[in-house]
C-alpha cells in the first residue's frame, strides 16, 4: 500500500478562517454588526492558557470583538455563574464559551446549562445536542471539533457518506457523540466503540472512516486500520520524548501525539491526519465560523456555510 494522503487540518483552518474573515466585513458593511466573542478561562492550566490566546488572537483577526475573562482558580461557581449570566444579556456578545476543564468544585454541566443556547458556539448546551441530535443542524451549533472533523471528512470523500462504515472510538459528549450525530446525518453507517468493546481492533478494521477519541497517546496501531481508510486522530496527547535530550530543569523533552500510531497507520490508511496540524487548528476555525453564525442571526441575515 502506497502512504497515505496526510490531510492539512492546518491548511484547511487557514481557508475557512480567511472566509470568516471576508464574511465579517460584509456583515459589519451591511449590518454594522461586529461579532462578539467572549471567553471565559478559570485556572491557569497552561494548555488552556494556549488554546483560550489562541481563540481571542484568531477573534480580532477575523474582525471580531473580542472578549476575555481569566478568573483565578479559586473563584466560586456563583461568581463564574454570573459571569456568564451578565455576557448572555451583553448585546455586543453572539458567542460565549468557557474553556473546558474547570476547577474540580465547579459543576461544569450547570455552567455550560446557563450559557444562551443561542450564544453557546461551542455547541456544549442541552438544546444544542438536542438539536443536533434530532438531525436538525441547520439550528444547532455543532461542536467545534466534530464539525471540524467532519469538514477534513468531506473534503476527502464527498458530502454523501452513504455505503460507508464510520467507526468512532470513544463516546464523550463533546466529540464521540456528536461526532457520531454527524456522520449519521451524512449517510454513513456508525459504530460508537469504546474500552469496554469486544475485539476493538476487529471493530475498526471494519471501518472505512475511523475517528479516534480515546485520549490515549498512540492506542490504535496499525492494526485498527483497514487498508485505504480515512483516518482522523482527534487525540491531543503531551508525552516524554526522551529522543528530542533534556530541558533545563534534567526532565525529557516532551512531544504532542494523537490517540493514533501515525507511522504504522499511514502504511494502510488511504487518507489520515497527523498531530499537531490535523483537527486540533481545525477546532478553532469552527469556533470563528459558529461565532459568525450566531452574529449573523442577530442581525437577521442569513450565515455562509463552510
Ligand atoms: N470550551 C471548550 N473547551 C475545550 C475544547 C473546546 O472545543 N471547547 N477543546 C479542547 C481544547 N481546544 C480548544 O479549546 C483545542 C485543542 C487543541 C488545539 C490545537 O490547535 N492543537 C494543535 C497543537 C497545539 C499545541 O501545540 O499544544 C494541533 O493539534 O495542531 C486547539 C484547540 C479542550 N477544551
Amino acid at each position: 500500500m502506497a502512504e497515505a494522503r496526510r490531510i492539512d487540518g492546518k491548511a484547511a483552518a487557514a481557508r475557512i478562517i480567511e472566509n470568516v474573515t471576508a464574511e465579517t466585513a460584509a456583515l459589519t458593511a451591511k449590518t454594522g454588526t461586529v461579532p462578539g466573542l467572549a471567553v471565559v478561562i478559570v485556572g491557569e492550566d497552561p494548555a488552556s492558557q494556549v488554546y483560550v490566546g489562541s481563540k481571542a488572537k484568531t477573534a480580532t483577526a477575523c474582525g471580531f470583538k473580542s472578549i476575555k475573562h481569566e478568573l483565578p482558580a479559586e473563584t466560586s461557581e456563583a461568581t463564574l455563574l454570573k459571569v456568564v449570566r451578565d455576557l448572555n444579556e451583553d448585546a455586543e456578545v453572539h458567542g460565549i464559551l468557557v474553556q473546558l476543564p474547570l476547577p474540580e468544585h465547579v459543576d461544569e454541566a450547570k455552567v455550560i446549562q446557563t450559557i444562551d443556547p443561542d450564544k453557546d458556539v461551542d455547541g456544549f448546551h442541552l438544546i444544542n445536542v438536542g438539536r443536533l441530535s434530532t438531525g436538525d443542524t441547520a439550528a444547532a451549533f455543532v461542536p467545534c471539533t466534530p464539525a471540524g472533523s467532519m469538514l477534513l471528512i468531506r473534503e476527502v470523500l464527498g458530502d454523501d457518506l452513504s455505503g460507508k462504515n464510520a467507526v468512532v472510538v470513544g463516546r464523550s459528549n463533546i466529540v464521540g457523540k456528536p461526532m457520531a450525530q454527524l456522520l449519521l446525518a451524512a449517510n454513513a453507517t456508525v459504530t460508537i466503540a469504546h474500552s469496554r468493546t469486544k475485539d476493538l481492533p476487529g471493530v475498526c478494521r471494519g471501518a472505512d472512516i475511523l475517528v479516534a477519541a480515546v485520549g490515549r497517546p498512540e492506542m490504535l496501531t496499525g492494526d485498527y486500520v483497514k487498508d485505504g481508510a480515512v483516518v482522523i486522530d482527534v487525540g491531543i496527547n503531551r508525552i516524554e520524548a526522551p529522543e528530542k535530550g533534556l530541558k533545563e530543569d534534567g526532565t525529557p523533552k516532551t512531544k504532542l501525539v494523537g490517540d493514533v500510531n501515525y507511522e504504522e497507520a499511514a502504511r494502510k490508511a488511504a487518507a489520515i491526519t497527523p498531530v499537531p496540524g490535523g483537527v486540533g487548528p481545525m477546532t478553532i476555525a469552527m469556533l470563528m465560523a459558529n461565532t459568525l453564525r450566531s452574529a449573523c442571526r442577530s442581525a437577521g441575515i442569513e450565515a455562509p456555510k463552510f
